[in-house]
């Protein structure tokens, strides 16, 4: 498959917070200092709406917490957008931070909500692993099936199952969700009979009962996602480029913005991470720049952030692309060139019209080459 990978959508509905670069153009307050003291890694929680993701990051830093290795966030605090709290459903992505005793992580939690999958592939698109929440209650259901294709396709290698909700559910239910889990992973090209999984209840660590399913397993699914899931290896020898997520209203080192025609130099005066100043940022995090003599409506989403002349915008691509079936979340029929689409990538999105290269017609389900 050729390095670039490409999702297609057909539907324009809106994606908002997306990804984790973040512009700054404000004088911030006195900031704590980053300490890198341990390798960072980015994971997050993917899998079907209701089965205990939000739940589940809300609980990893309760339990963390505890052991002064995290900031306990609430359940209200991830999904604190009004229309999440009134539909008690996660829309956007959200960017939370922990440690283990070995690594610092950066974790996005994703919406299961069929509605919100174009967030969910942008979420999952900066995860070096992730953890698929499943619950035991109601067990693999069509985003569980449609992440894990999402995720194979984005090159998520790395994938710990957490078996939720063992409260609420009996242990034959329990057994049979896990030999289901097992199953879609290895159809979905995983090693599914040897994938690392923890059965335990999100809810039960945060309500602090049950202790064996409550925090004892996610002090055991940490540790399996420390031992499971590698610490990427990083290009710091390479120029950097920042896909840009969100600009705030506010106005060192060079950097240039690309994108959406504009091509606009600037001077990086500061960069954080999660609200703490670093001295330098690595190939991998999640960072913020503080940059000079900007407006706000000079940058925008979508653009990135880059060493001067070591990128150029263009406005054609080739990509191999693999249309997902109907029942992946794709859809029912069959196109052919000059169709027109939606293009998502990094923290962009483009209408785009397609040149299908190596067939006249591409059916869902089958693999093409796009211009
Ligand atoms: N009984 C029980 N309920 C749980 C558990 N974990 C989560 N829940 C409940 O399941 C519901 C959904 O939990 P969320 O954490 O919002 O699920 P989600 O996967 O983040 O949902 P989306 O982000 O909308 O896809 C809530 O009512 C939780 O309280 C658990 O371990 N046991
Ligand atoms: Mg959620």
């Amino acid at each position: 498959m050729a390095a670039c990978r490409v999702f297609l959508t057909l539907s324009s509905s809106p994606i908002s917070r997306v990804f984790p670069a973040f512009v700054q153009t404000r004088n911030y307050a006195e900031k704590r200092i980053y300490q890198r003291d341990k390798p960072h890694c980015n994971i997050g929680t993917i899998g079907h709406v209701d089965h205990g993701k939000t739940t589940l990051t809300a609980a990893i830093t309760k339990v963390l917490a505890g052991k002064e290795l995290a900031k306990a966030k609430r359940y209200d605090e991830i999904d604190n957008a009004p229309q999440e709290k009134a539909r008690g459903i996660t829309i956007n992505v959200a960017h939370i931070e922990y440690n283990t005793e070995n690594r610092h992580y950066g974790h996005t939690d994703c919406p299961g909500h069929a509605d919100y999958i174009k967030n969910m592939i942008i979420g999952t698109s900066q995860m070096d692993g992730a953890i698929l929440v499943v619950a035991a209650t109601d067990g693999v259901m069509p985003q569980t099936r449609e992440h894990l294709v999402l995720a194979k396709q984005i090159g998520i290698e790395h994938i710990v199952v957490f078996i939720n909700k063992l409260d609420a559910a009996d242990e034959e239910m329990v057994e049979l969700v896990e030999m289901e889990v097992r199953e879609l992973m290895t159809e979905m090209g995983y090693d599914g009979d040897n994938a690392p999984l923890v059965k335990g209840s999100a809810l039960a660590a945060i309500e602090e009962r049950n202790e064996e399913i409550g925090t004892k397993a996610i002090e055991e699914l940490m540790k399996i996602v420390d031992e499971h899931i590698p610490t990427p290896v990083r290009e710091l020898d390479k120029p950097f480029l920042l896909p840009v997520e969100s600009v705030y209203s506010i106005a060192g080192m060079d950097g240039e913005f690309i994108g959406f025609g504009k091509k606009i130099k600037s001077t990086i005066t500061g960069i954080e991470m999660f609200h703490k100043t670093l001295e330098e940022a690595h190939a991998g995090d999640q960072m913020a720049a503080l940059v000079r003599g900007l407006k706000r409506d000079d940058v925008t989403k979508g653009m990135v952030l880059a060493k001067p002349g070591s990128v150029k915008a263009h406005d054609n691509i080739e990509g191999q692309v693999y249309v997902l079936t109907k029942d992946e979340g794709g859809r029912s029929k069959p196109f052919t060139s000059y169709l027109q689409m939606l293009v998502y990538s990094k923290t962009w999105r483009s209408s785009a019209q397609v040149i299908v290269v190596d067939k006249e017609m591409v059916m869902p389900g089958e693999d093409a080459k796009y211009v």
